[in-house]
């Protein structure tokens, strides 16, 4: 069976999703995509998906009976209403983070599909796919390093667009660590601290940049992660387990070492779409699989939830510069 899929919001990672999904995985085809710039969502689909049906709006393409399941790659602050009318048509919606911008939005949607009486959602989390935090998860479980003590992060981008404003370190980019670490050592966020210094010169407008957030877990994991969206030199991510016995880290991105005009080296990705993209592949490819058999295997709603909650908390502790505890609902039997 080829899933059909509809895809709201053809900017750049719709993009990249409406390749992989029309041209590179197995059993997924694109029909229909839908942009509130409807031209650019016409020549996206003439340069990608050339067969598929340009919809007025996201609610026409969720409603078409041509289309199984949804991808929602527009702005997050549209992510709920799509996710939410996905759901009322009993549409399986792959939905890029973050799940929604706050975190009510996030418990409305989960409260929508536990009424709906089955799983629908699947939040676009790839780090959970990516080979080498798979491959540290592995050795953090194997009890190799002992019991994880401290994580050492970093999320770094050489620059950000000008639309990059206000608290996005933390919503849009931080985000992903929320997420990946808590997989990562299989445990929950319990409190929020965001310690703020020096401003980059690079660093444009409001945006303050970078800074240190630190989390701590149920257990006692104490989680530091540096945020700087204005480093210039690359596309970094760093994440080190210190525990008992040992410590494991994520290993950099296989890039051809050089020697070259007296310097010995290897190159830095500067882009987040490469860094990420066999993730990509893989998240989509399980995901097109589950969503045709029925099934959710993914970041749920829950976690999306989970992740909203807790970036909330990171906004909060930025603006008063307190540690701000980290309270969620309790975990629903549906999502266990
Ligand atoms: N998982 C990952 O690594 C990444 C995830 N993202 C997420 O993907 C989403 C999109 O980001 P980008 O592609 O970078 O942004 P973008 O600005 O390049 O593209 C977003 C597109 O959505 C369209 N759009 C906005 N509101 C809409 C609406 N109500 N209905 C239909 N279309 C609408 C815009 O016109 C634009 O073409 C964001 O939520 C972002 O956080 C983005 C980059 C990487
Ligand atoms: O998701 C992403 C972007 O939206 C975000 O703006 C970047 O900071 C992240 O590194 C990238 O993975």
């Amino acid at each position: 069976m080829t899933l059909k899929i509809g895809v709201i919001g053809t900017g750049a990672i719709g993009q990249e999703h409406i390749g992989r999904l029309h041209g590179k995985l197995v059993g997924s085809t694109v029909v229909a995509v839908n942009d509130i710039n409807l031209e650019n969502a016409r020549v996206v689909a003439e340069r990608l998906c050339p067969s598929a049906s340009v919809h007025a709006t996201g609610q026409a393409l969720i409603d078409s009976p041509e289309v199984d399941a949804v991808v929602v790659t527009s702005w997050g602050p549209s992510h709920e209403e799509f996710v939410l009318a996905s759901i009322a048509a009993g549409k399986p919606v792959f939905c890029e983070k973050p799940l929604a911008t706050t975190a009510e939005a996030c418990q409305r949607i989960v409260e929508a599909e536990i009424a709906a009486g089955r799983q629908l959602v699947q939040v676009g989390f790839m780090r959970r796919y990516d080979a080498g935090y798979r491959q540290l998860k592995e050795v953090v479980a194997s009890g190799r390093i002992g019991a994880p003590l401290l994580l050492h992060c970093a999320h770094r981008n050489p620059s950000v667009p000008a639309h990059y404003v206000g608290d996005m370190g933390i919503t849009d980019t931080f985000i992903h660590e929320i997420d990946v670490l808590r997989w990562l050592v299989d445990d929950d966020y319990v409190s929020a601290q965001v310690i703020e210094g020096k401003k980059s010169r690079h660093a444009l407008n409001d945006l303050s940049d970078p800074y240190m957030i630190v989390l701590k877990t149920r257990s006692g994991v104490v989680i530091d992660t540096e945020v700087f969206v204005n480093c210039q030199f690359g596309y970094d991510i760093q994440c080190q387990v210190v525990g008992e016995d040992g410590t494991a880290s994520l290993p950099e991105p296989a890039t051809v070492p050089m020697r070259q005009a007296s310097q010995a080296g290897r190159a830095l990705l500067m882009d987040w779409k490469l860094r990420f993209i066999d993730s990509y592949d893989v998240e989509l490819q399980e995901w097109v699989q589950a969503t045709t058999e029925g099934k959710v295997t993914g970041p749920t709603a829950w976690d999306g939830y989970f992740a909203a909650v807790t970036s909330d908390a990171c906004v909060e502790a930025k603006r008063t510069g307190q540690i701000v505890p980290i309270t969620t609902m309790d975990k629903p039997d549906f999502y266990r």
